[in-house]
């Protein structure tokens, strides 16, 4: 194996797995950092996006459109929870290898952000597959949530997908992201943690 490759296998150097609950922020705060951070060194991996991908493929819709915060991501939410769920049933990591192959297959970024982590088993493949791994958990109370269009809705804020981490507690940051806290010094810790890895 040429010394390429093997530096290749070595990366990504840093992965940062983000969770929290529907309308905490994971996409604003993640697309920030990643802002920062530049997309020659760091991509966003987002877990949902190979689920999206074959929705959007089977129900002909754009998966820019699914993949965006918009009204169709939620009016197909619960339909793509029940299917993702029947596929991890019989493989834990099957979504975080698809999700790998979909936005950096070639691990040719340093610095991953895994913007979406909603399960213990997302969680316990990725430290079983990377090392330097860091956890953060976002929060928002629920009045927060509502203003930026959250709404209860059964079979998907009760399911698993939203509620397996409730009572993880191994995060390396906690986050709260209410109306009126500032994300930024959040931001800049993981900006300059980058820089040490
Ligand atoms: N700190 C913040 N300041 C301003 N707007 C924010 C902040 N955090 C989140 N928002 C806004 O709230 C809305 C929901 O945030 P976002 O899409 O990041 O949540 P999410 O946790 O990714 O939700 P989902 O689980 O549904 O994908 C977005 O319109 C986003 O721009």
């Amino acid at each position: 194996m040429s010394g390429a490759a093997v530096a290749e296998r070595q990366r990504p150097k840093a992965v940062y797995v983000f969770s929290g609950k529907r309308k905490c922020g994971k996409d604003y705060i993640t697309d920030a950092i990643h802002k920062r951070i530049g997309s020659e060194k760091c991509v966003i991996i987002r877990l949902s996006g190979p689920i999206k991908k074959h929705w959007a493929q089977t129900k002909s819709l754009q998966l820019d459109e699914l993949l965006s915060d918009g009204e169709m991501k939620e009016q197909h939410r619960k339909s793509m929870i029940e299917w993702s769920e029947n596929v991890r049933t019989n493989d834990n990591g099957y979504f975080c290898r698809m999700a790998i192959d979909m936005y950096d297959q070639n691990h040719s970024k340093d610095i991953w952000i895994v913007s979406d982590a909603r399960r213990k088993t997302d969680i316990a493949w990725f430290k079983s597959n990377y090392n330097n791994l860091k956890l953060i958990r976002i929060t928002a109370d629920e009045c927060t949530r509502k203003e930026r269009g959250w709404n209860f809705i059964q079979g998907v804020d009760d399911a698993t997908s939203e509620c397996d981490l409730d009572d993880y507690l191994e995060w390396d940051w906690i986050v709260e992201n209410n109306k009126f806290n500032d994300c930024n010094d959040f931001i800049n810790e993981i900006v300059n943690h980058v820089l040490t890895v």
